[in-house]
């Protein structure tokens, strides 16, 4: 069995029925996943849950499933076995969940022909919001406003990882999945990311990453329960 270290609450998840004032925070709740991919049993009776201000840091070699675990806690696949429910409800088929949530994977999901501003537009419809200048203020607060008329084809890989993670601020969502979120960003852009994650926690939101290095130390340490796959 994975083992969960929540060095918040200094509980242990697994196995215990949940206290009462983290039930009534828990967002996404993880019960007994399996997971196969080939031949390979990735995981197996997995058992967690994350609340409101948690950042679970998702951890565990080259292969070990991360990816893989966050596609079946977006709902882009099925688990093996095993459930994963948001406030109480499996996540496959609910559109609320969907709604409330956001992931960025290894692929950025952004129209190469489109600029970026474009692609902003595009996903605030998607998510059924308006307004020209919230557009800008997500290209700015991700650091290339100037980038907003160029044709995302030619950014650079960190500019486009910068546009992706920026979709993230177009709409109110609770529950933000990030594979990699510092891959190809500099010190500056990873400062950046790291405080709008902490204002996301801070203002009740929850997030799921993975990250080859420890968040020890830095802005989210304080946030993190640390989730290690090996
Ligand atoms: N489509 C697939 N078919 C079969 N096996 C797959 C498929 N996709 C991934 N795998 C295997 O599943 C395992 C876990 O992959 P996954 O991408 O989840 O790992 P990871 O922990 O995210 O790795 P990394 O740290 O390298 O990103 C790997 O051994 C991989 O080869």
């Amino acid at each position: 069995m994975v083992l969960v270290n929540c060095l918040l609450c200094k509980t242990n998840l697994f196995d215990t029925e949940l206290p009462a004032k983290m039930l009534e925070t828990t967002t996404l709740l993880v019960e007994r996943l399996r997971c196969v991919r080939g031949e390979r049993e990735l995981f197996s009776d997995l058992t967690f849950s994350v609340n409101a201000g948690m950042c679970l840091h998702v951890l565990g070699a080259n292969g070990s499933g991360k990816s893989s675990l966050l596609r079946i806690l977006c709902g882009l696949r099925r688990a093996d076995e095993g459930e994963v429910y948001w406030q109480d409800q499996p996540i496959v088929g609910n559109t609320e969940f969907l709604a409330t949530s956001g992931f960025i994977g290894h692929t950025d999901g952004l129209k190469s022909e489109l600029t970026a501003i474009e692609n902003l537009r595009w996903y605030q419809h998607l998510a059924n919001q308006k307004g020209e200048d919230e557009l800008d203020d997500c290209l700015e607060k991700l650091g290339i406003l100037r980038c907003a008329d160029l044709v995302t084809g030619q950014l650079s890989f960190g500019q486009r990882r910068r546009l992706a993670f920026a979709r993230l601020l177009l709409a109110p969502q609770k529950l933000w999945i990030l594979d990699e979120p510092f891959t190809g960003i500099d010190v500056n852009g990873r400062k950046t990311i790291e405080s709008l994650c902490v204002a996301h926690l801070q203002a009740g939101g929850s997030i799921i990453m993975t990250h080859h290095q420890s968040l020890e130390g830095g802005a989210l340490s304080a946030y993190r329960t640390e989730l290690n796959l090996h």
